[in-house]
């Protein structure tokens, strides 16, 4: 897959997640911190790779800052996003498989390497749910990107 990944900080995690993509045949596209002379800002970088994955440049995206949450809340202000912090591989599971969502937000303060690790295998083991239910909530929150609550 394409995987756009930002950072606003150089940390090592950071660059353990890319060579972790890397390691598992994806093509990363790097963001902020992990560009050289790219903003680094994290409203900044995770708007520019969230939005790789609206317009199709890229297949997901990771973004991260020192919480996640900024980087989370940038990236879900780009209409097609769904971007979901996890903390732990059950949430990431559970963000593909009945969020649908295709941007991953991590904090660099709390993924240790071996959590790094087990949410990567979670979110890209996962897959989205068929079940009806669950389809009708993620076409609700699609409509949220045109602005309606209803269709
Ligand atoms: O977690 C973050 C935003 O949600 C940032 O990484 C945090 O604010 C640190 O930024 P700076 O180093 O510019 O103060």
């Amino acid at each position: 897959m394409r995987i756009s990944v930002s950072s606003d900080m150089d940390e090592p995690v950071a660059r353990s997640l890319v060579a972790a993509l890397r390691d598992r045949g994806h093509e990363v596209r790097p963001h902020g911190a992990l560009r050289p002379g790219d903003d680094p800002q994290w409203a900044v970088c995770s708007e520019a790779a969230a939005r790789e994955v609206a317009d199709g440049t890229a297949d997901q995206a990771v973004v991260c800052c020192w919480t996640g949450t900024g980087a989370s809340i940038a990236a879900n202000k780009v209409p097609g996003v769904r971007a979901a912090l996890c903390t732990d591989a059950y949430t990431a599971d559970g963000a593909r498989r009945w969020n649908d969502a295709n941007v991953l937000a991590l904090s660099l303060r709390l993924t240790s390497e071996p959590l790094l690790r087990e949410i990567l295998d979670a979110w890209f083991g996962g897959a989205p749910s068929t079940d009806a239910e669950d389809r009708q909530n993620v076409d609700r929150v699609r409509l949220l990107d045109h602005g309606r609550s209803r269709g």
